[in-house]
């Protein structure tokens, strides 16, 4: 790899209630490396530490030992840079604003003037396609435009990096396959490098040029595998042998891995 990893996690720990008789190795001695412009996807069990490591990248929680290096710098100047956006399951969006606003927030708490933000929000209605429902509130759009317009809002201040936590886990299943869909060809527009975080298998496969494996208990990286399926990815990738061969290769390395349960 010629140019250095836009996220670097060195040696890194998660201890939760540590020294007490609730303590939780949820992360131990992770090391990752994730190059700039990749569509990486952390999957494993339940409770293997995917969230808590999103969660240390993003600056949401402290490592207990070890470095997290987010374009540079540490997570903290990062999130203060705006150097990443955030997408989690649930959409988030202020049902007292409309769809526009919501998607200006972030620009506004950073202070941009009121022009720069409406053209901003607009464009990335456009990117999203939501512009026909810029001043619809939130409870009028379904689960899918909802997170449509969170991925919008965490685009707006044109992050390197998103940062997103099971972002289709509560759609169904039509709904987050279109998603998915959507996601690529947005990610494809921004050159955005995505850390997702997922427990489908197939999601995984279909999205990411690169899935990385957890064990649980304690959450270490059991294998790293690079999805070498050609972008762009359509339907019909999803009905093709090779991407079959690749969601069998990720389901061994996913069944050879212990569960919560089997480890605890
Ligand atoms: N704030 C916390 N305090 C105590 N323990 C925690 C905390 N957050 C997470 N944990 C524990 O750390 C482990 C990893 O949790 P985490 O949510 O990162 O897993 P996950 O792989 O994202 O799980 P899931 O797929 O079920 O969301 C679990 O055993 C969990 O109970």
């Amino acid at each position: 790899m010629g140019e250095p990893a836009i996220i670097s996690v060195r040696n890194v720990s998660k201890v939760f209630n540590g020294g007490s008789d609730r303590s939780v190795t949820a992360l131990q001695d992770i090391d990752l490396d994730i190059a700039r412009g990749e569509f990486t996807s952390l999957l494993g069990p339940s409770g293997c530490g995917k969230s808590t490591l999103l969660r240390v990248m993003a600056d949401l929680t402290e490592p207990s030992q070890g470095q997290v290096t987010v374009n540079g710098k540490t997570p903290a100047a990062a999130r203060t840079d705006r150097d990443y956006g955030m997408v989690f399951q649930q959409a988030g969006l202020l049902e007292w604003r409309s769809v526009r606003r919501n998607v200006e927030l972030p620009l506004q708490v950073a202070g941009a003037r009121k022009e720069v933000t409406r053209a901003k929000a607009m464009e990335m209605l456009e990117l999203v396609r939501l512009s026909d429902f810029a001043e619809h509130f939130p409870r009028q759009l379904s689960g899918g435009m909802q997170q449509r317009a969170a991925i919008a809002r965490a685009l707006s201040a044109d992050p390197e990096i998103l940062f997103m936590d099971e972002p289709l886990g509560a759609l169904d299943e039509m709904n987050r396959e279109r998603l998915q869909g959507e996601l690529l060809r947005i990610w494809s527009d921004t050159r955005t490098t995505v850390v997702f975080v997922t427990h489908s298998i197939s999601e995984a496969v279909f999205l990411s040029s690169r899935v990385v494996v957890m064990s649980a208990r304690p959450g270490r990286v059991a294998a790293s595998i690079d999805v070498d399926l050609p972008y762009p990815r359509t339907a019909e990738t999803r009905t093709t042998p090779e991407f079959f061969a690749k969601v069998t290769e990720v389901r061994q390395a996913l069944h050879s891995v212990p569960t919560e349960q089997a480890a605890a």
